[in-house]
């Protein structure tokens, strides 16, 4: 077996996470191949001392590769799916963070957790993902032009609410006034869309999420779309740019340049363990447990 190793950041908390699971590829012959960054965090800390092979871009990660595992909150995972793209290969996140939606395997226990792993007892969370072009092209957003949670356009460098003209399928929906627009994916309707009052999707859903922020047309309400849905966004405001921005990843864009949103050909997939699934996750994170009555 043959597996990445992602994190972004270094902590106190790290060298746990890292010795459970190189103690336990190690003794079970499981090859690691470590994100150069990551590895050179560890090294400088003395957490790693072993050779170890790395990489350091997407075009390294082919199909030779059994899985990826991200060490981290949620932001790593959404960085790990920057780097697998549409190789297939599936995400294992272990939550070293604080929320861990995505990253739903816990920091305890991990050996326990990786035994399902080499044991292949784990399914398939297949996710949708949104695409961005930009008319004219935008040359930040052509390097990585998906999300996995949600494309977002908001106002920029001013208090001034901008006017979001959105077209499905070439007909036209609505002039949302508004702070911005969120286009969510199921994966990201438990992110910024639900903030901004957007329902939960179960991540096989096949739908997509349009959640207004703060829209001043008071009758504008989330709408869920299916996800075949080409999604058309003109944005005009008192200022010449607004932001877009792709999950963490923010650029900004002039006004009356035409946005198309849609679902890429390819998904990512997430590990699930047996024990750690979304709705199991929802309930923690969400304390629905916590209600007296239950
Ligand atoms: N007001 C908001 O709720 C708000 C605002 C901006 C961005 N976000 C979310 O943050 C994401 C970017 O993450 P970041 O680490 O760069 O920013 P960050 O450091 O501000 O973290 C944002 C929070 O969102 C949580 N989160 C991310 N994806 C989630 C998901 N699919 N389901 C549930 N919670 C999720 C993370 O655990 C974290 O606690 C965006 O994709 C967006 O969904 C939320
Ligand atoms: N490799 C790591 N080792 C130890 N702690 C980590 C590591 N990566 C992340 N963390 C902890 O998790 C925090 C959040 O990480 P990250 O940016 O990946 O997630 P996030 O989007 O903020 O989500 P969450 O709310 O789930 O933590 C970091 O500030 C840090 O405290």
């Amino acid at each position: 077996m043959k597996v990445a190793i992602y994190g972004q950041y270094y902590q106190n908390s790290t060298e746990p996470i890292i010795n459970d699971i190189f103690v336990f590829f190690n003794r079970n012959n499981v090859e690691m191949i470590i994100e150069s960054h990551f590895l050179l965090m560890l090294n400088e800390r003395k957490i790693v001392e072993k050779k170890y092979k790395t990489f350091t871009s997407h075009t390294e990660l082919d199909s030779s590769f059994d899985m990826l595992i991200s060490i981290g909150g949620d932001g790593t995972i959404l960085r790990a799916a920057t780097l697998v793209r549409d190789s297939g290969i599936p995400i294992l996140g272990i939550n070293a963070g604080r929320l861990g939606f995505l990253a739903s395997v816990q920091k305890e226990n991990i050996s326990t957790f990786m035994q399902f792993v080499i044991d292949k007892k784990y399914t398939i969370s297949k996710r949708a993902l949104l695409s961005l072009t930009c008319s004219p092209p935008n040359e930040s957003i052509e390097e990585i032009n998906f999300a996995m949670n949600e494309i977002t356009v908001s106002r920029k460098d001013t208090t001034s609410m901008i006017t979001i003209d959105t077209y499905l399928n070439d007909e036209f929906l609505n002039s949302y006034w508004a702070d911005g627009l969120i286009i969510s994916t199921p994966t990201g309707s438990t992110g910024y869309s639900l903030s901004c009052g957007g329902p939960i999707l179960t991540p096989d859903v096949k739908s997509l999420v349009i959640t207004p922020i703060a829209p001043h047309n008071l009758t504008a309400r989330p709408l869920v779309v299916p996800d075949e849905t080409e999604i058309r966004l003109k944005v005009s405001g008192r200022e010449e740019n607004y932001l877009v921005s792709l999950d963490s990843r923010v650029t900004s864009i002039k006004n009356e340049s035409i946005l198309i949103l849609k679902k890429t050909p390819f998904q990512i997939y997430m590990v699930e363990i047996p024990e750690e699934t979304f709705l199991k996750t929802l309930r923690n994170k969400l304390l629905w447990g916590e209600d007296k009555r239950n």
